[in-house]
């Protein structure tokens, strides 16, 4: 594709989340950022299971990839085992990392793929396994160059965006999901203006998205969550560029709680709402978003900033941390299998089915 060959990847390679190297595995911790850049060495998959559950380690396409290493962690702390004991001894371990987070689909996907290889490797498994992690961190970054490309040529010359929570190289193998769309259409010269939201409670958009963006030279504007349709009523952005950690086969998408209400002024001021995700993401056995797991978090997030309390003590909190986009309100899907448009439910199914 020619938009490929025009976007100098290697300059978005600096900042990895997930690195395994010398049989090691090293997570960039995102509760430090943006002021400190320190790893964190997970010495077995618990460790994994443990950032994954804290965000040390967040973003869908990032924690499937982490538990992909996590297992291979895991498989080497076996010793010298047979594929059969392997696959009985590794049981345990995969479903702890399972249940670190529920709401992401990538996370179960990528450790399903972990468990096929397993279940049919033979005395090549422990070779099998690591072969099987270094794809899915591989495919995951060439998908994101794939959907960067592709989105990009979505948007008109001139026109300004705004992205929710942090879909960057910190969310992926690399590049990123939306923030690949936003990289892409800055170097290609589509995009004019971009617009971050803070993305409250955890702060995503504020704490990371803006700094993944400054490490590039790329000019943007960080905003309240509560001025967002402001900026759309008054003519500054025309594409909303969101991720997603779970899109169901009707094209309901499960992503970071404040995400519908974005959809819904879009909608309403007639911006254009662009969905960036990879196939992992996709869920076809779930048809709706009414059947996607919520993941609520500890409303301590709520009510302290900065690690200081800022509401009176003895209030209540609600903190669900994703929310479901009805497939109705989308206008584009991109993944790296083409860019999908309504009705969904068969642009999906034929994406499934071209694999
Ligand atoms: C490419 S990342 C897509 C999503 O995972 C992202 O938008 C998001 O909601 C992340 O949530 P988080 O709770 O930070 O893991």
């Amino acid at each position: 594709m020619f938009a490929l060959a025009m976007i100098d990847y290697a300059r978005y390679d600096r900042v990895r989340a997930v690195v395994f190297r010398d049989d090691r595995l090293r997570l960039l911790d995102q509760r430090r950022l943006p002021f400190e850049e320190v790893f964190i060495d997970c010495e077995d998959a618990d460790a994994v299971a443990q950032a994954i559950a804290d965000l040390a380690v967040r973003g869908a396409p990032a924690i499937g990839i982490a538990a992909a290493w996590a297992v291979v962690l895991a498989a080497g702390a076996l010793g010298e085992v047979s594929a059969a004991q392997a696959r009985v001894s590794l049981v345990p371990v995969l479903d702890r990392l399972n249940a670190a987070r529920p709401t992401a689909v990538n996370l179960a996907w990528a450790l399903a793929r972990m468990r096929g290889v397993l279940a049919e490797a033979g005395d090549d498994w422990r070779a099998r396994v690591r072969a099987e992690a270094e794809s899915i961190e591989r495919e995951d970054l060439a998908a994101n160059r794939r959907m960067g490309a592709q989105g990009a040529a979505l948007i008109a010359p001139g026109s300004g965006v705004l992205t929710h929570c942090n879909t960057g190289s910190l969310a992926t193998a690399g590049f990123g999901t939306a923030l690949g769309v936003i990289r892409a259409g800055v170097a290609l010269g589509r995009i004019a203006r971009v617009f971050a939201t803070e993305t409250r409670p955890w702060m995503q958009g504020a704490r990371l998205t803006v700094w993944e963006l400054q490490q590039d030279g790329i000019d943007a504007t960080l905003i309240a969550d509560s001025a967002a349709a402001h900026l759309m009523g008054t003519g500054q952005v025309q594409w909303v560029i969101v991720g997603a950690d779970r899109i169901t086969a009707q094209g309901d998408v499960a992503n970071k709680i404040g995400t519908l209400q974005l959809a819904i002024a879009a909608r309403h001021f007639g911006v254009k709402f662009m969905v960036v995700a990879p196939w992992s993401t996709v869920d076809m056995a779930t048809r709706s978003g009414a059947d996607i797991p919520i993941e609520e978090r500890d409303p301590a997030e709520l009510l302290t900033s900065g690690g200081r309390r800022t509401v009176a003590e003895g209030v209540r909190a609600l903190n669900p941390v994703f929310d479901v986009t009805p497939a109705a309100l989308i206008d584009a899907i991109v993944t790296e299998r083409g860019v999908l448009r309504a009705p969904f439910d068969a642009a999906l199914r034929a994406a499934a089915a071209s694999a």
